[in-house]
């Protein structure tokens, strides 16, 4: 059996004559989280709408389970649990009404998902009712419900309260576990870096990095931080690999940061040049937060 469950190849989508995605192409196995990560307007909803079969893209393709998803919507529907960027409930049903319709329009009975996602207490109130955070948990009970085999989540804990993102994690982490391919779109680096097996990063409509957190930062910069005393750059300063940056802090310190690819020896640089030991040392790995400043500074 074909261990990818989720897979775009070379995918085309356009918005009349503008091209929003540009040869996009991803593929999530079974019990495996990636996350589709990029800035605004890289075009991650649209590949999630495509991947959904709710539009149909102009060139490539896209495969859930192997089917086309939007010629197989209906075969589908069982087997693919979706969090919507903007879904639309009706606003005069309850939440256990909500819940129990989308759940059976999917093929699925109505179970535990409402208590799962924490909105027992809620499920006699009209949704219009519901918070934003409310809101979102009902849009991933409905999601998870049924087990599916494939999860399309964007942004599904935005808005999400500490506590609620956190179940939210759970709730993923454990169906991961149960062998669920999971898409995920966030703009939350927290929630990536503690999600994601891998990643694709998307820019402008195309692939601007991919691999594991370890692959697609290697070569980025690592932060040295430290607090020595003020008077300290008045000193020949230390020969380093990185660059440093001085903050005057209250009270005669300051904060000094590096910036390097080698951050070993610029430790041990930073170390043999100052005269007191280094308060407050710290040295910081490149986050998958770098590679999405990068992409939105050069935007
Ligand atoms: N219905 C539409 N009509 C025209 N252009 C659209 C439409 N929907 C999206 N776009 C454009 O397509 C591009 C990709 O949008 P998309 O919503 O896929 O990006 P995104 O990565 O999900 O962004 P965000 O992180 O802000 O949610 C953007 O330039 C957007 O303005």
């Amino acid at each position: 059996m074909d261990d990818i469950a989720i897979a775009a190849h070379d995918l085309r989508c356009r918005y009349g004559d503008f091209e929003a995605v540009g040869g996009v192409g991803l593929a999530v196995r079974r019990g495996e989280l990636l996350c589709l990560a990029g800035t605004n307007g890289a075009g991650k909803t649209t590949i999630v709408d495509t991947l959904c079969g709710h539009r149909r893209p102009v060139g490539g393709r896209a495969r859930l389970l192997g089917l086309d998803p939007a010629r197989h919507r209906h075969r589908l529907a069982a087997r693919v649990g979706v969090v919507p960027q903007d879904p639309g409930f009706a606003g005069g049903l309850t939440t256990e009404e909500t819940y129990a319709l989308w759940t059976r329009l999917r093929g699925h009975r109505p179970h535990r998902g409402l208590a799962e996602a924490g909105l027992a207490h809620r499920r006699r109130v009209p949704v219009r009712q519901l918070s934003g955070g409310e809101r979102r948990r009902l849009d991933l009970a409905i999601a998870l419900a049924g087990h599916p085999p494939v999860l399309l989540l964007d942004e599904p804990t935005a808005g999400l309260d500490l506590e609620a993102r956190e179940r939210a994690w759970t709730l993923i982490r454990e169906r991961r576990a149960a062998g669920a391919a999971v898409l995920l779109t966030t703009h939350a680096v927290e929630e990536a870096e503690t999600l994601a097996d891998r990643y694709v990063v998307v820019h402008g409509g195309a692939v601007a990095a991919a691999g594991t957190a370890a692959e697609i930062t290697a070569g980025l910069a690592h932060r040295i931080t430290t607090v020595v005393p003020a008077r300290l750059r008045r000193l020949e300063p230390p020969r380093l690999r990185g660059q440093a940056t001085w903050r005057e802090l209250p009270g005669g310190q300051a904060e000094l940061v590096v910036t390097t690819p080698e951050p070993g020896a610029d430790t041990a640089a930073l170390r043999g040049w100052s005269p007191v030991p280094l308060d407050r040392l710290a040295v910081t790995p490149p986050s998958i937060g770098d590679v999405l400043r990068r992409l939105a500074g050069s935007s």
